[in-house]
């Protein structure tokens, strides 16, 4: 439970706090908190960091639940090719790819818009690729109950880009398939579905 009365005076104060620990870190590093450039550096990694991790303020089933129509449509509905950047949980450096996501009707269609602010929702939070997939997945899967539910991620991981292994061109597909999707032929209609932009 958040010790704050709201988002804005959370943000004010965890800001502030943000703020201070890396003043800290760039003095540890070595370098001048007080030359010119970096005056205002703490408050601005603050802000970013902030911006890149307030999938933990959000509501993924709210806001999908927000937009759910009555609709008899009952073929796949996919939306390919979301953009996503989300923060490796072991490292806090960037990971970042595309999501490909479909679901079958299940007497309610969601607004499409949805499907990549709930992506945004769990990207915006440390994470592993794995349980970022997931998070997707059973979010879709719990609210909107459809047939079926399938979701693709594919993604670059700068820790293994910048540092450690350097391998700058390797890509990680990551799966998880509910429903309809769990027979091979929907499943394979979808991956048809989705080669184009698949790596
Ligand atoms: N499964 C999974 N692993 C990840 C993800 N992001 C980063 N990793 C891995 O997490 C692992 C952490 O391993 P450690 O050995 O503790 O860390 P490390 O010494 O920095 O590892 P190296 O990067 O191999 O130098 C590394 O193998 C990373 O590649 C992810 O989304 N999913
Ligand atoms: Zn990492």
């Amino acid at each position: 439970m958040s010790p704050y009365q709201n988002l804005e005076e959370y943000n004010l104060e965890i800001t502030d706090e943000v703020k201070e620990r890396y003043s800290s870190i760039i003095d540890e590093i070595g370098e001048d908190v007080e030359r010119e450039g970096l005056v205002k550096t703490p408050e601005r990694a603050a802000k970013a960091m902030l911006f890149l991790t307030q999938g933990y303020q959000q509501d993924a089933a709210e806001i999908l639940k927000g937009a759910m129509f009555k609709e008899d449509y009952d073929d796949m509905v996919i939306v390919k090719g979301i953009e996503l950047y989300s923060l490796c949980e072991h490292h806090m450096l960037p990971f970042f790819g595309k999501a490909h996501i479909a679901y079958i009707p299940n007497g309610h269609i969601v607004g499409l818009s949805k499907i990549p602010r709930i992506v945004d929702v769990f990207a915006r939070r440390l994470q592993v690729q794995e349980r970022l997939t997931h998070d997707i997945l059973e979010c879709i899967n719990d609210t909107l109950k459809p047939k079926g539910v399938a979701v693709v991620i594919e993604a670059s991981h700068m820790c293994m880009m910048m540092r450690g292994v350097q391998k700058q061109n390797s890509v990680t597909t990551t799966s998880g398939f509910r429903g309809q999707f769990e027979k091979i032929e929907t499943r394979n209609e979808f991956l048809k579905l989705i080669s184009s932009d698949l790596a």
